[in-house]
């Protein structure tokens, strides 16, 4: 199976220009290909994710993988599929953005070798192009009705659209034409709103290159379908929260369990769209999905690849470590102290100072029941967990054992309620 016949069977292409002249040309030579990614915030989200792994598996296959980010486009603003204008960022604020997206793509592809990938900023080559030139020389290949005609604008035209984002279009036309001169890429991919983009930079080729309408295309678009789910709530957030791809904004945990906890009807597209598995590996998680659904191998397979791929086997490692403890009936005690602050981010945490507290004390002290009877009361009543473990014994003293890595004592009152004790 090539390339273009594997992106077919995992549901991946939406749209190409000329596809056959792109399958004869995906596997005559190794292609140039590239994707642009706009720095709209400090870190890339799940969002980008699908044409990251998309341009992974061109490389795979052998092809180079441009990975560009938005320097100067960034500073625009895409009207594509959105329904406003966007207010401008402050210029350090997109560089500042610009320099952590870069660093991000540079995890995820392989830049080694015959086929090695480049991160590129498109400041690079429009930051300092004069305002004359951009009118002379690229701006006049852009008919009016043309650029009006663009799904990104005619849907705008009522609310409104300033000339700054109607002229993006131009601009990403623009570095299109930029890397089929300068590194020979004749592929750009995208998402499906990237459309009308793509094939204006494919029109821009043709007129720079003094082509005449209906000749043999030079270079090609292709855009991958956007992310659906199947209870038609958007993708890519949970309680109304993104889902980043840095650690520090999404944990790995958090990043595992959004995928764990995928709709039994999307896990097995999303394992086309997200892993590399096989076909075959793939039908037969579809079947264990049909005849033992209670084991839910495909969501964790789905959500072992993903996070494995992001974040990389360690963070996998503590991942699956803390989600066994809290929902496996794993042991806290074995969790680390850095397992224990990803597995409990968002739970109100109290600082001790003293070596040895009652439990009584403590419960009150850090706000968990409301007055030491009410602790007593909570207590016999069995509401009350320390590291996963009913604790009913009213003189209970916190001690080195009950202390997680020497740093944490997770308490749990009633049936969902946590709270951390970190030890100063
Ligand atoms: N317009 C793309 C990003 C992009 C920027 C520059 C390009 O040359 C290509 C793509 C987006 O908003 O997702």
């Amino acid at each position: 199976m090539d390339v273009l016949q594997d992106l077919e069977w995992r549901g991946l292409i939406n749209q190409v220009t000329d596809r056959e002249g792109l399958h004869e040309l995906l596997n005559n030579k190794q292609v140039t290909m590239y994707c642009g990614f706009d720095p709209t915030g400090d870190s890339l989200h799940i969002g980008h994710l699908l044409t990251i792994i998309t341009l992974r598996r061109f490389q795979l296959a052998g092809h180079k993988p441009l990975a560009l980010v938005g320097g100067a486009t960034g500073l625009i603003g895409d009207p594509s599929g959105k329904k406003a204008e966007r207010t401008l960022n402050e210029e350090d604020v997109v560089r500042m953005y610009t320099g952590r997206i870069k660093n991000q793509l540079q995890k995820y592809l392989d830049f080694d070798g015959s086929k090695k990938a480049e991160v590129l900023n498109n400041y690079d080559w429009i930051g300092s192009m004069d305002i004359i030139t951009f009118l002379r020389d690229v701006g006049k290949h852009f008919g009016l009705n043309y650029m009006l005609s663009k799904e990104s604008v005619e849907s705008r035209i009522q609310s409104g659209i300033s000339f700054t984002e109607f002229s993006y279009q131009i601009l990403q036309s623009f570095d299109f034409y930029h890397l089929n001169k300068e590194q020979g890429c004749q592929l750009q991919i995208g998402g499906s709103d990237q459309w009308g983009n793509i094939t204006a930079g494919l029109e821009l080729i043709r007129r720079m290159k003094g082509g005449e309408e209906g000749d043999e295309p030079d270079a090609y678009g292709f855009t991958i379908p956007l992310v659906t789910k199947a209870d038609g709530t958007k993708f890519g957030k949970t309680e109304g929260k993104a889902i980043w791809l840095d650690p520090e904004k999404t944990s790995p945990y958090e990043f595992y369990q959004f995928l764990i906890n995928t709709d039994d009807r999307d896990v097995v597209k999303f394992l086309k769209y997200f892993t590399f598995l096989s076909e075959e590996e793939i039908q037969a998680l579809e079947e264990e999905l049909k005849t033992q659904p209670e084991e839910r191998k495909a969501h964790r397979r789905l959500a072992e690849e993903v996070t494995r791929f992001v974040h990389g086997e360690e963070a996998l490692k503590q991942a699956q470590h803390i989600s066994e403890a809290l929902f496996g009936g794993g042991d806290f005690k074995q969790l680390t102290a850095d397992e224990v602050k990803q597995g409990f981010k968002d739970v109100p945490t109290h600082v001790v100072e003293e070596e040895e507290k009652g439990l009584i004390d403590l419960l009150v002290e850090a706000g968990i029941s409301s007055s030491k009877r009410q602790a007593r009361e909570d207590m016999k009543n069995g509401a009350v967990y320390i590291n996963g473990e009913r604790c009913q014994q009213m003189d209970k003293v916190i001690e080195e054992e009950d202390k997680i890595d020497q740093a944490f004592t997770i308490i749990r009152r009633g049936k969902k309620k946590y709270f951390l004790i970190q030890y100063a």
